[in-house]
Parts: structure tokens; C-alpha cells; sequence
């Protein structure tokens, strides 16, 4: 996959400056911008005669990257106008995200961008241009706006190539076609993170990116137009329907106190569709988590963590656990992270993830307040009080956790640090997932202070600093298991480090005691997979763990002592 920009950050914008002071880039896009506003005036678009309008187009191409211009396909300046009317569109907050979907047709030669006509051979480009002329005489779906991508054109050859060499399939008989792909362009405020959002939305429809461009304008908008495989059927309808489910579910937990209505367009006809299921609540802007000092009282400490101390307190007579950054800790990098810990906190609202209540953010007071929970850790519960978990309360336990981290994922969060120590229970021994905020801000040299501590439960790919995603978690999740099945600290016998040199290089994974129910076994043994794709996610530890309880459950009904066993489930 091709992703022109840097994920988390506005590397487009920085990519936009050495483009912008360059004279020929600038010369370019004007070329660019003259091709684009002549065949649109040569269209019948109505659009095109509105005075002013090329006016506007100019600022259209002047708000967004240089490279816009350069990487656009002339040919598709329809496409263009779409971009624009998108960006309009996502100026308005109930229509946010913006978005349209079409059929593309990836050719082996690319389309004719402005980098391609002044670097090809030219009797290439016409080679390119004919068969482009002879597949769109055929009825066969445009290309895509940004149609020069090799890793495209790559995959195109590899078809046709295929093809071929299969003989007889019907694309061979065109074989400059690729089975059509779609492409989906979204338009929203500019964000961190807004990316990775954008990807996992479309990931968890099944769709795979083969392509992504990412722009930002320079009055902070987005422009992220992907090219997608893996719809099987030739049509938008359907798949704008399930888009719009995707990020109308993202919405509502991620912005459960906002009205939301998205726009759809398709064959650049925009409309805009107020979502049935919401009503627009009004706000007043206000920092609702910001809390009221004066109502926040401290009382005994609790413990300490690596970012400060745990205070048991109350705020407007709840309880409440403060924790208190470490003066010490603040750092303008420290600063930026917690304020947008709390911006992703407040909005996490699920039975089994310790509840947010909000947070002082006026340095140096920083403190984050939550529910808390008061039963402790499941780490002080299995080591320090020497607890045990019969299997039922286990299965349960399991499923709490399971549950949490499932919604943490559907809101594109890793926790990074999931271990038994932030595992939590509360008075009627809800188990929920904790402290997947500030305990994973980085120091300033980019290490996660966190690390060393966490390295027993922690995969292979995280140690190792490789890319990572919510698979990691699965990982640890599938290590806390095994502890709370064994009650043993992981690897006990060896540090910290030797144990994570041991998961890394020598594929070292606990022990699995051989009573474990077989299918609790298969179980662990796949989440702590070293090849991340090979794990479960938690939708499907759930559906394990819940069918394990079931057959556990069967059994104990069956046994004469079964209601006995279950009353001792609750001894801890
Ligand atoms: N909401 C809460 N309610 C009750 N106890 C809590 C709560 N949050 C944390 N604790 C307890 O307070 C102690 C300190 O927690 P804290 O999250 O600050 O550090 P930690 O998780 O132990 O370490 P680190 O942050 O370095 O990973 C721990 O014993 C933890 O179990």
C-alpha cells in the first residue's frame, strides 16, 4: 500500500512548502489548473459558467498542495469539481465526513497526470492514451484521480500478465483491464489521527488500500482519496450503505453528545443524508471535562505509578481515583499528548473500560480523575493477595477484558500497556480495562517509560519497535490470561529484559499447565501467535471465551456439586 503522507502527522503540509516555493511546481500547477478549468468549461457543467468560478478553482488548487496539481489526472477534472464540492461540503459540521464513492478501472500505463505527460516518452503516453480511449469506448469504469501510481500499474500488469498466461479467463480478451476497483474520497476537518481512522474504518469492512493520497488545505481541512479492493461486487450503492454504518458507528462512540449526519455522493451528484437515528444536540462549546477544582477532595494515597501518585477522593461526593502527573514529567511534548489523551478519554463510555470523569489541565496541576474501582488490581489480587480464579470466574473475568479492549478497539485505540496491573475490578467485580491514556505518553526521547515494566507481557513486535497494530494487544492479552489462569507472574524466573529477548529471539512463551481446558489452550497458544495477523481479535476471544463458559456451565449443571462450584465462584 501507497500512503503519501505521514500518518499521524501533517506531512502533507510539509511536503506543500518545499513544493510551494518552488517556481516550476508553481508553473505546473498552473498548466494544470488551465487544462482542469478548460475542459471543465468544455463540459456542460453548470457549475463552470457561474462567474467567478475560475476564480475559485484557482484557490481550490492554491489551498491544497503543490502535489495535488502535480499527481491529479488531467483527464479526470470532473474529478476535480468533486474534490471541491467535498471540501465544501465538510465545512459544515453535520456534514462531516464528506464523502463519495465511484468505480474505478486501474490501467497497466496509468492515466495522464501532469508528472507523466512531461517525463514519458511520448509515444508511450499516446500507447497509454489509446488503450485508455479504446477501454472507456468499451463502457469500462474510468481511472482514478490520482492514476499514476507504479504500485497500480504494477498490479494491473500482474493481471493482465496472469491473464494471459491462464489463457482464456474474460479479461484476457481486453488486456489492458483490471477488475474495477473503488475509489472513496472523504473530505472532514483535519486531525491527528484522522488517517489511521480513515484506514481502520475501511479495514474492518474488509476492504484492502491499495492506494492513498492525503492531502490537508491550508485552512485545515482533509482531502484522503483511497483506492480500495476487496468489494465484490461492481456497484457503490451497497457499499456507501455500509460506509455510512461504519463511520455512523465510529461517531456515535466517539461523539456521543453530537447530532451527526454525513453526506454521500456518488457519480459526483453530492447530497446530503441526515441520519435517521440522531438528532442534532445543541453544545455551548464548554470543556465539560474540566474539572471543578474546588468539588475535587483528596484523600488516603493509593499507589504510584511511573507518571505520579494515585489518590482516593471524591468529586461532587462520587469516588473517585486521581492521579496526579509528576511536576517533574511536564514537558511541552507531555503536555500535548495529555491533552489529547483526555480528548480521546472523554468520549470512551463502556461498562468494562474504567470511566473517565475528567481531568485539571492547568499546568502544573494535572491530574486525571476517574471511577474508582475498588477492588484493585487483578496484578494485587493474583500476586499480593495471592488470589485465585476458578475457571467460571475466570471465563468471566476474561470476557470483561475482552469486551473493553473490543470497544477500545472499535474506537481506534491500542492501549500498548495491557497487563493484569491495569486490569481493574470494582465492588461488584466487574473487571474493565484502565489507564490506556496517559500511561502511554512517550518521553522525549521517544521511549515509552512504561516499557521496561511491561516487557513480560508485552509482544514480540512492540520490544522489537516494529509497526504495530490492536493485534499487540491481543498478545497481552493472551499473556495476562495465562497468569490469571496460573496465578504466577509471567516468566518468573527471569528479568524483565531476559524474558523479552527470550519472546523475541527464542520464541519463549509460558507454559501452559496440562489440566487447562483444551479449548482455553488452543486459545492462548493463538493469541500470543508471533505473526500478529495469526491472533484473534477480541470480537472473536468473546465468542471463544463465551462458548467455553457455556460448555463449562453445561457441565457443572450436569455434576451433582454444580451449584456449590458456582457459589464459591464469588469467594474472591
Ligand atoms: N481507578 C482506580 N481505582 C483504584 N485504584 C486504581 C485506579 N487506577 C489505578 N489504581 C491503582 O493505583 C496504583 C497506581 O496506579 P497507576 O496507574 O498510577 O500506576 P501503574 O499502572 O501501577 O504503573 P504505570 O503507570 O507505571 O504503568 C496501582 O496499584 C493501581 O492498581
Amino acid at each position: 500500500m501507497v500512503i503519501e503522507h505521514d500518518i499521524e502527522s501533517c506531512g502533507s503540509r510539509a511536503v506543500q512548502l518545499s513544493h510551494a516555493n518552488h517556481p516550476r511546481h508553481q508553473r505546473q500547477k498552473l498548466e494544470v489548473y488551465n487544462e482542469v478549468l478548460r475542459r471543465i468549461q468544455d463540459s456542460d457543467c453548470e457549475e463552470a459558467h457561474v462567474p467567478g468560478f475560475d476564480d475559485q478553482l484557482w484557490l481550490h488548487f492554491n489551498r491544497l498542495p503543490a502535489r495535488y496539481a502535480l499527481d491529479v489526472n488531467v483527464e479526470r477534472a470532473e474529478d476535480v469539481l468533486a474534490h471541491k464540492r467535498l471540501l465544501k461540503l465538510a465545512e459544515d459540521p453535520a456534514s462531516r465526513p464528506a464523502f463519495q464513492v465511484r468505480l474505478v478501472q486501474v490501467y497497466p500505463f496509468g492515466g495522464a497526470n501532469y508528472a507523466d505527460s512531461i517525463h514519458s516518452d511520448p509515444s508511450e503516453i499516446e500507447d497509454a492514451q489509446s488503450s485508455l480511449n479504446y477501454s472507456l469506448k468499451q463502457g469500462i469504469h474510468p481511472p482514478p484521480t490520482f492514476g499514476s501510481s507504479s504500485n497500480l500499474e504494477a498490479l494491473a500488469l500482474q493481471t493482465t500478465k496472469n491473464n494471459i498466461e491462464d489463457g482464456g479467463s474474460a479479461m484476457s480478451v481486453t488486456p489492458y483491464f483490471h477488475r474495477p476497483m473503488h475509489e472513496i474520497t472523504f473530505s472532514t476537518v483535519d486531525k491527528p489521527k484522522l488517517l489511521s481512522q480513515l484506514t481502520s474504518i475501511l479495514g474492518e469492512m474488509g476492504l484492502n488500500i491499495q492506494e492513498a493520497h492525503a492531502f490537508s488545505t491550508t485552512d485545515g481541512f482533509s482531502l484522503d482519496v483511497f483506492v480500495v479492493e476487496g468489494w465484490p461486487n461492481e456497484e457503490t450503492e451497497e457499499l456507501k450503505g455500509v460506509l455510512e454504518k461504519e463511520i455512523y458507528k465510529v461517531k456515535e462512540q466517539n461523539m456521543s453528545n453530537q447530532g451527526i449526519h454525513y453526506a454521500a455522493n456518488e457519480h459526483y451528484q453530492t447530497r446530503i443524508e441526515p441520519s435517521p437515528h440522531c438528532i442534532q444536540i445543541p453544545t455551548d462549546g464548554a470543556d465539560v471535562w474540566e474539572l471543578d477544582t474546588n468539588q475535587l477532595k483528596y484523600e488516603n494515597k493509593v499507589g504510584s505509578g511511573s507518571f505520579g501518585d494515585l489518590y482516593r477522593g471524591t468529586y461532587c461526593s462520587q469516588d473517585v481515583a486521581i492521579k496526579v502527573l509528576k511536576p517533574e514529567r511536564i514537558s511541552t511534548d507531555m503536555l500535548k499528548e495529555f491533552a489529547q489523551e483526555v480528548y480521546i478519554m472523554r468520549k470512551i463510555r463502556h461498562k468494562n473500560v474504567v470511566q473517565f470523569i475528567g481531568a485539571c489541565t492547568r499546568p502544573p496541576n494535572l491530574c486525571i480523575v476517574t471511577e474508582f474501582m475498588s477492588r484493585g488490581s487483578l496484578y494485587d489480587f493474583l500476586h499480593k493477595q495471592r488470589g485465585v480464579f476458578k475457571l467460571p470466574s475466570l471465563l468471566k473475568v476474561a470476557i470483561d477484558v475482552s469486551k473493553g479492549m473490543n470497544y477500545l478497539h472499535q474506537n481506534n485505540i491500542i492501549h500498548r500497556d495491557l497487563k493484569t496491573a491495569n486490569l481493574l475490578m470494582d465492588e461488584n467485580e466487574v473487571v474493565k480495562v484502565a489507564d490506556f491514556g496517559v500511561a502511554r505518553v512517550q518521553t522525549q526521547s521517544g521511549v515509552m517509560t512504561a516499557e521496561t515494566g511491561t516487557y513480560r507481557w508485552m509482544a514480540p513486535e512492540v520490544i522489537e519497535h516494529k509497526p504495530y497494530d490492536q493485534k499487540a494487544d491481543v498478545f497481552s492479552f493472551g499473556i495476562a490470561l495465562w497468569e490469571l489462569l496460573t496465578g504466577e507472574l509471567p516468566y518468573s524466573c527471569l528479568t524483565p529484559l531476559q524474558a523479552a529477548v527470550g519472546v523475541v529471539q527464542k520464541g519463549l512463551r509460558p507454559t501452559i499447565p496440562k489440566t487447562t481446558h483444551p479449548k482455553l489452550s488452543e486459545l492462548l497458544q493463538r493469541c500470543w501467535q508471533q505473526d500478529p495477523t495469526l491472533r484473534p481479535d477480541f470480537s472473536e476471544t468473546i465468542e471463544i471465551l463465551q462458548l467455553i463458559a457455556k460448555e463449562v456451565n453445561d457441565h457443572k449443571d450436569k455434576s451433582p456439586h454444580g451449584f456449590l462450584s458456582a457459589l464459591r465462584r464469588v469467594h474472591h
